[in-house]
C-alpha cells in the first residue's frame, strides 16, 4: 500500500513571551519571544496520520514565515508521499527553486525558514510511517537513498555525491557499537540556560549551581554588550564551575572583526573553548581572520545558527574560518540540507556542535547529531550538542536529558509534535504565564490583576486561576498590566496579541 497523499497544510504563528523573563536574551537579541511557524500536514491515510514541523523565530516576523509557508503550499498539497520520498532531492528543489519565490531567497530568509518547516513535517510523516524515530530512520537508511535526499548543487567543488557515499560506507564500520553506546549513554550536551545576557547575577549563580548538581560540565555564557559586565559574569561563572569544566562564549554577531579579537583577548583569562558568532554570519573571511588571531590562545571560533544554507557552510569550511560547525536544524533546508553539512564537516574534519537555543530546536536536532555520531563522524571528540531548558513541556515527546546527555528518543514518532501538543503549543502553560510576571511579580500584584474582561481590550491572557493554581482551570480573561502590555506589544510588533485561537 502506498504512503498516501498530502491533503491539507495548516500553519500557525505560535509565540511564547520568553522575553519578559529574559530567557534567550543576548547581545543582539535582548528581548526574544521564542516562537515558531508551526506546520501540520494532513494526509488521506486511514488512521488520519499527520506530519508536524516547525521553524524557529523570535516573535516578530513569524507572520512573514507563515505567509511564506502558505506560498509554498501549492508544491505540497495533493502531492503523493511516495513521489516526494522517491525523489526527495527533486522535491527539495521544487520548494527551493520555485521560479518566482527563489527571488526572495534563494535558499535564505523567510522562504528558506518556511521550506524548513514544511520539509520537517514531511520527515515527520516518513518517520511515523516507518515507525521509527528520525535518528533511527536515518541510521538504518540505505546510503544511496539517504544521499538521494540531498541537493548537491553548489557544493560539489567541496563534496561530491561519490565522496559522500564512500564516507557513509566507511561509517558502517563500528556503527552498531556506536548505536549501542548512544542508547546507553546518550549524546553529550552543554547548557546555555544559566547565563543568558539579561539574567541578574543572583539568577546566574543559582542556575549554575543547580546545573552543576544535575551533572552539567559545559556552560555557554552570553557576552558582547559590555566588556566589564562580561568580565564580571565570566569570572563569576568560571569560579562557580571550577577550572576543569568547560566554558564557551557567545557574542551573537555583536562585534567587528578587530573588535572581536581585542574583546576576546580580554576574556581569554577565563579559558573559553570557543567564541561563538564573534561577527556577522555573512563574514566568512572575517571569521577566518578572527580564528587565526585567536588560535595561539587556544580559543576556537564557532558559528552556524544564522548560516542560512550549505553554500555558506561550504565556504566557512574551505576558508578554515570556523573550528566548530553549529548547524541549526530548523534554519537549514530541513534534514535534507543538514545532512549535506554534516557530511562536509566530516570531510573537513571539523566537529559539529549543533545550535539548539530556541523552542523545538532541541527536540529536532538531537536526531541529527545522534545520526551524525553513529553514521558519519564516528567521534565525540570536541563534540557536544546545545541544550536550553525552555518550553519542553509543550511537546508531546520532550527531550530526555540524563547526565547532561541527550538520550535517543525511543518512541516511534519524531518526538516533537502532536496535535494535542499543537493546542498546547498555542496555549502557554501556567508556567509561561508566571514567566510573564517577569522580575518582581508577587501574589498581591497578581490579585490586583484580577478584573473582569472589558470588551475591546487589545490584550488579554487567558489563564487558569492563579488563586488556586492547577485546581480551578477555569479560564479568566485578564487585561495585561499596562507596563506589561507595552513591553509585550513592543516585542510582538502588532496590536492584537492573542496567544490562543
Ligand atoms: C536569541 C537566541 O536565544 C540566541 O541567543 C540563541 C543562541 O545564540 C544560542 O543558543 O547559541
Ligand atoms: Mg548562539
Amino acid at each position: 500500500m502506498g504512503r498516501g497523499r498530502i491533503t491539507g497544510l495548516a500553519v500557525s504563528d505560535v509565540r511564547f513571551p520568553t522575553s519578559l523573563a529574559h530567557h534567550g536574551s543576548d547581545a543582539m537579541h535582548p528581548d526574544p519571544d521564542y516562537s515558531a511557524a508551526y506546520v501540520v500536514l494532513e494526509t488521506d491515510a486511514p488512521d488520519g496520520l499527520k506530519g508536524y514541523g516547525l521553524t524557529f523565530t523570535l516573535g516578530k516576523g513569524t507572520e512573514v514565515v507563515v505567509c511564506a509557508v502558505n506560498a509554498l503550499a501549492v508544491h505540497v498539497v495533493n502531492k503523493d508521499l511516495d513521489e516526494i520520498i522517491g525523489d526527495f532531492r527533486g522535491f527539495y528543489r521544487q520548494l527551493t527553486s520555485d521560479g518566482q519565490l527563489r527571488w526572495i531567497g534563494p535558499e535564505k530568509g523567510a522562504v528558506h525558514l518556511a521550506t524548513a518547516a514544511v520539509l520537517n513535517a514531511i520527515w515527520d510523516l516518513w518517520a511515523k510511517q516507518d515507525r521509527k524515530p528520525l535518528w533511527k530512520l536515518l541510521v538504518d537508511m540505505d546510503p544511496k537513498q539517504l544521499l538521494s535526499c540531498i541537493d548537491f548543487r553548489y557544493i560539489t567543488d567541496a563534496l561530491t555525491e561519490e565522496e559522500a557515499y564512500t564516507m557513509l560506507q566507511n561509517g558502517l564500520v563500528g556503527k552498531s557499537e556506536r548505536e549501542e553506546q548512544m542508547l546507553k549513554y546518550g549524546y553529550p550536551a552543554y547548557t546555555t540556560s544559566c547565563a543568558w545576557l539579561g539574567y541578574p547575577d543572583q539568577q546566574l549563580k543559582q542556575l549554575c549551581s543547580e546545573a552543576l548538581k544535575d551533572g552539567w560540565t559545559r556552560f555557554k555564557v552570553k557576552v558582547g554588550a559590555d566588556l566589564q559586565d562580561d568580565i564580571r559574569r565570566c569570572k563569576l561563572v568560571r569560579e562557580m564551575i571550577g577550572p576543569e569544566n568547560i566554558m564557551m562564549l557567545d557574542a551573537n554577531q555583536r562585534w567587528d572583526v578587530e573588535e572581536a579579537i581585542e574583546w576576546v583577548n580580554k576574556l581569554a583569562e577565563f579559558r573559553p573553548l570557543w567564541i561563538e558568532e564573534p561577527t556577522s554570519p555573512d563574514d566568512i573571511l572575517g571569521h577566518a581572520t578572527i580564528s587565526k588571531a585567536l588560535a595561539p590562545l587556544g580559543i576556537g571560533v564557532a558559528t552556524g545558527e544564522q548560516c542560512h544554507n550549505r553554500v555558506i557552510f561550504k565556504q566557512f569550511l574551505q576558508a578554515q574560518a570556523l573550528n566548530f560547525v553549529q548547524v541549526d536544524s530548523c534554519r537549514l533546508g530541513s534534514v535534507n540540507e543538514n545532512l549535506s553539512v554534516l557530511l562536509m564537516a566530516k570531510k573537513f574534519q571539523v566537529p559539529v556542535c549543533p545550535h539548539a537555543g530556541g523552542v523545538g530546536l532541541c527536540e529536532l536536532v538531537q536526531h541529527l547529531i545522534i545520526f551524525d555520531y553513529i553514521s558519519v563522524s564516528g567521534s565525540l571528540q570536541n563534540r557536544m550538542c546545545e541544550y536550553v531548558d525552555h518550553l519542553h513541556e509543550h511537546f508531546k515527546y520532550p527531550v530526555v536529558i540524563k547526565n547532561a546527555s541527550y538520550m535517543p528518543p525511543q518512541n516511534i514518532f519524531i518526538q516533537y509534535h502532536h496535535e494535542s501538543c499543537c493546542q498546547q503549543l498555542i496555549r502557554p502553560s501556567k508556567r509561561d504565564f508566571f514567566n510573564l510576571k517577569g522580575p518582581g511579580w508577587n501574589p498581591v500584584r497578581s490579585a490586583l490583576c484580577f478584573t473582569t474582561l472589558l470588551s475591546g481590550w487589545d490584550y488579554c491572557v487567558l489563564l487558569s486561576s492563579i488563586l488556586v493554581p492547577s485546581i480551578l482551570d477555569c479560564a479568566i480573561c485578564l487585561p495585561l498590566p499596562t507596563e506589561l502590555k507595552d513591553k509585550v506589544s513592543s516585542s510582538t510588533g502588532h496590536r492584537n496579541l492573542y496567544i490562543f485561537q
